[in-house]
């Protein structure tokens, strides 16, 4: 028998009066999978991802997370997940391992106070107040509070916001770690590099309608993950897209000789098949006077 999945959600809607915040939103999360739900500002990401948490109402759909309704679920079921969520920016005039600390002791199995301080990278800030901390810094402390439960199941609404670079990738190899131990984690973020670094599969959201699913190496189709050739010769520029671009690249070379200049290969990021994606389902207008 398969195994049920951690999350199973079918056709959400969610409604605000007569606007359709998440419209017919469907996707599974496997135990001990990561997945990511991208989408531009406003595609119904963070609501969706607190129907999950249990903290908003759904108008309709199926959703089961650890094969209970968060609508119906009691404390047990939220001592089994862990949440950063979108805008709790801890402030407060406890320290930062007082507060770790008392999070510890709600849960049956708690992760080691001091070693998340560390794996958060905020150890010689352990004895600071939180309201004295920065605003990255203070997100450092959602994400341990997030994870010192030792979750089942990990919520993760754009975590990493106003980290600066290093703190970024001390974050990735906490998921990572947590990864390896099982742990099942849903993220959402604007930081699509993020996403391909941490995510096994991934969802784009648009309008509150997903408009692809898939792994995160197949988001967008073959066509959109073609590599492209650009170079320069006596013609002007130029661009090809092929899948065998070491092949074109040396038949340029054979019939321009020195005459073949910039020459690039480019793999398209998922950042530039996201792009795409989200364009294609919303097409920006042009700005008054811009060429259409
Ligand atoms: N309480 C509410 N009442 C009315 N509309 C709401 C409410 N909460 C969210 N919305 C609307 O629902 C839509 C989806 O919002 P949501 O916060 O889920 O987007 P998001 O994808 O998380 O965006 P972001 O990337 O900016 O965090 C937005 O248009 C938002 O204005």
């Amino acid at each position: 028998m398969t195994e049920p999945a951690h999350v199973s959600v079918r056709d959400l809607r969610k409604t605000y009066g007569a606007f359709d915040a998440v419209s017919g939103v469907s996707f599974e999360i496997q135990r001990g999978e990561t997945f990511a739900l991208l989408g531009p500002n406003g595609a119904g990401k963070s609501t969706t991802i607190e129907i999950l948490e249990g903290y908003r109402d759904r108008t309709s759909g199926d959703v089961t997370v650890l094969g209970v309704d968060p609508q119906t679920a009691g404390r047990d079921w939220r001592a089994r997940i862990g949440m950063v969520l979108q805008s709790s920016g801890e402030s407060g005039n406890v320290t930062v391992r007082e507060q770790v600390s008392h999070f510890a002791r709600l849960y049956p199995h708690p992760r080691d106070v001091e070693e998340t301080i560390a794996a958060v990278g905020l150890t010689e800030k352990a004895g600071t107040r939180i309201k004295a901390l920065s605003g990255g810094q203070r997100r450092r402390v959602d994400v341990a509070l997030g994870v010192i439960g030792r979750p089942e199941l990990l919520f993760l609404d754009e975590p990493t916001t106003g980290f600066d670079p290093e703190a970024r990738r001390g974050f990735w190899e906490l998921i990572r770690s947590l990864k390896r131990e099982g742990t099942t984690i849903l993220l959402t973020t604007h930081y699509l590099d993020e996403a391909a670094q941490l995510s096994d599969r991934a969802g784009v959201i648009a309008g509150g309608s997903l408009i692809d699913i898939g792994r995160i190496d197949e988001i967008g189709g073959q066509d959109a993950r073609t590599p492209m050739v650009r170079w320069l010769d006596a013609d002007g520029a130029h661009v090809e897209r092929t899948l065998e671009p070491a092949a074109l690249v040396a038949r340029l070379h054979a019939a321009l000789g020195d005459g073949l200049r910039d020459l690039e290969v480019v793999r398209p990021s998922l950042e530039d098949v996201y792009l795409d994606l989200v364009q294609a389902a919303a097409p920006v207008p042009a700005l008054e006077g811009e060429p259409a």
